[in-house]
């Protein structure tokens, strides 16, 4: 069973449909890609999933269970965790506190301070552990807010452009821990402009256009697509 479906999901701003009819799954244990140009809808879908946003139509289920009524707390409370586009970070706490205020909310919040530890190490932060967080440079922010998103042991992980900002040794320590994470049996599903951390890190590759989704397939299926490669990737 799928950990996220989404079938019919619909939303319109004004006359304009950022999202039409959009259908995806992301399985636990995998990486799931959803890639697509700038405005195509990436962040809206993620809005809907997440509960931040009411679709004019179609159903998003968590587990197999319907969850399309349900706000975002709830939807938190059945596993979902997100990172924002836009950090969404406490700036002037520590990286460490940071993690802590979200493991006090996750299930391991009695033993909150081994669990931060355990992030800590895991994302590589223990030289920045005690640093303001609106000090670091951008990348490192973001690994910030996955691991919090982490620290609440989420079954279903959505990444808004998480390596944005990342040199390449970052990205690619970056994609060893998304590995990782759904080696743990948790659904990923990762929006990314980076297409070589797409490609080597995603099971399965959903594309997005105006609003649609032209292809979903494995990232050599994407990759041998005419019309995605023509359109959205390049050389890559
Ligand atoms: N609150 C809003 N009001 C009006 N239009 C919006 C709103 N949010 C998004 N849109 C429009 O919906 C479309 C999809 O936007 P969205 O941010 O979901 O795209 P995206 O694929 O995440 O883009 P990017 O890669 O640039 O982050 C765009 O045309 C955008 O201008």
């Amino acid at each position: 069973m799928a950990s996220l479906e989404v079938s019919g999901v619909t939303v319109a701003f004004g006359g304009h449909r950022a999202l039409d009819g959009v259908a995806m799954t992301a399985e636990e244990g995998h990486v799931t890609g959803l890639i697509g140009p700038n405005g195509a809808g990436k962040s809206t879908l993620f809005d809907v999933v997440s509960g931040l946003r009411r679709p004019s139509a179609g159903r998003v289920s968590l587990g197999g269970r319907d969850v399309t009524g349900l706000g975002p707390s709830r939807r938190a409370r059945r596993g979902l965790a997100r990172t924002f586009q836009r950090l969404e970070l406490f700036g002037r706490l520590s990286v460490r506190d940071n993690l802590r205020v979200a493991a006090e909310l996750g299930p391991e919040r009695r033993k909150a301070d081994a669990a931060v530890t355990g992030l800590i190490e895991r994302l590589g932060l223990g030289a920045v552990a005690d640093d303001h967080v609106d000090t670091l440079p951008t990348g490192l922010a973001r690994l910030v807010e996955v691991g919090r998103a982490l620290a609440v042991r989420p079954t279903l992980l959505l990444l808004d452009e998480p390596a944005a900002g990342q040199d390449a040794d970052e990205t690619e320590r970056f994609a060893a821990l998304l590995r990782s994470v759904a080696s743990d049996g948790t659904a990923v599903v990762l929006v990314e402009h980076d297409m070589g951390l797409v490609m080597s890190v995603c099971d399965r590759v959903h594309v997005l256009d105006l609003g649609k989704i032209i292809a979903a397939g494995t990232p050599e299926e994407i990759r041998r697509d005419e019309l995605v490669l023509a359109a959205y990737l390049g050389d890559a």
